[in-house]
């Protein structure tokens, strides 16, 4: 069984470090696709896994904004994400769950399970009610070869409210940082990067250079990159030199790449594909731009 952060850097590697969000939100899915509805949502979800299918190494899915339609919204979930799968895609499946342990169980195995019914390689996940409630997620990620992402520094304007707080020393987020160290050597890969992962927001480049510095070995997911407006080179501060250039997690973009200007107009699929691959195309190269400096 291959890791799963050996499949993510592998793959970061060969198409570079966007992870493609895959976000329905409220009333801006095309009408090409059916608009907000399950089945549009499902429509959309799929066109977006096969613009993106051979682009990107991983894919995104908000579980929220597919939640708030319901059953039907959480089968459109289950299709699009298994479509992503068997497009070769690495589905990190964003659904920031967190609960006692006994409860966290059942969050895992619908997730990261050996038969878990939403396909993902991987689960973000919230540590705030402590590092017990991590064990679940863990333990179905060494039995499984799945990934567990946890929020360590967010990308929103309010994260530093309790994130950024003093605890005996460090920042709260710093503490969160350390505190993984043991959960980060239990899902170790061959590449000596860790699939547990952490969320560290491209709105704080001099925090995500912290924490890589307390985490040297845990992949990163980057959001806060395009729609939030943070520039490239911040969202790659925690990088480090790698054989291909700066490496170290994924840096994901949502709503630009999801809804480029002129998509929800676009007069067919073919048109709507195009305008999505140009937003991927783009936020690559600008990433690699920092990834590979001239
Ligand atoms: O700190 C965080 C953690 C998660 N997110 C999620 O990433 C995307 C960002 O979407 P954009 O459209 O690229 O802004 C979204 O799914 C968030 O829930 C985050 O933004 N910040």
């Amino acid at each position: 069984m291959t890791r799963f952060a050996d499949r993510l850097i592998d793959a970061a590697r060969q198409h570079g470090p966007l992870c493609a969000g895959i976000d329905p939100h409220a009333g801006r899915i095309p009408a090409l696709f059916g608009g907000d509805t399950p089945d549009g949502l499902e429509a959309w979800g799929l066109a977006l896994v096969r613009a993106f299918e051979g682009r990107v190494a991983c894919v995104k899915p908000q579980v929220a904004l597919f939640e708030r339609h319901g059953p039907e919204g959480m089968k459109a979930l289950q299709t699009v994400s298994r479509a992503a799968k068997e497009a070769g895609l690495i589905v990190l499946m964003d659904a920031k769950r967190g609960d006692i342990g006994s409860t966290a169980e059942g969050y895992a195995a619908a997730y990261l399970g050996k038969h878990a019914p939403f396909h993902a390689d991987a689960l973000t996940v919230n540590p705030y009610m402590g590092l017990d409630t991590l064990e679940p997620y863990v333990r179905e990620g060494e039995a499984n070869g799945k990934g567990v992402i946890v929020l360590v520094r967010t990308s929103n304007p309010g994260s530093a409210d309790f994130q950024s707080k003093n605890l005996e020393g460090a920042p709260l987020y710093a503490r969160v940082g350390e505190a993984l160290a043991p959960l980060a050597e239990r899902l170790m890969g061959q590449s000596g990067w860790s699939g547990l992962m952490m969320v560290t927001g491209a709105t704080g480049p001099a925090e995500a250079r912290a924490i890589r510095t307390l985490a040297p070995k845990s992949l990163f997911l980057v959001p806060g990159y395009g729609a939030q407006g943070a520039p490239a080179a911040d969202a790659m501060a925690g990088f480090v030199p790698g054989p291909a250039g700066l490496e170290g997690g994924v840096v994901s973009a949502s709503r630009s790449v999801n809804f480029p200007a002129g998509t929800e107009t676009a007069p067919d699929v073919e048109t709507w594909t195009g305008m999505v691959r140009d937003a991927v195309a783009a936020a690559q190269a600008d990433l690699k731009g920092v990834m590979t400096p001239a």
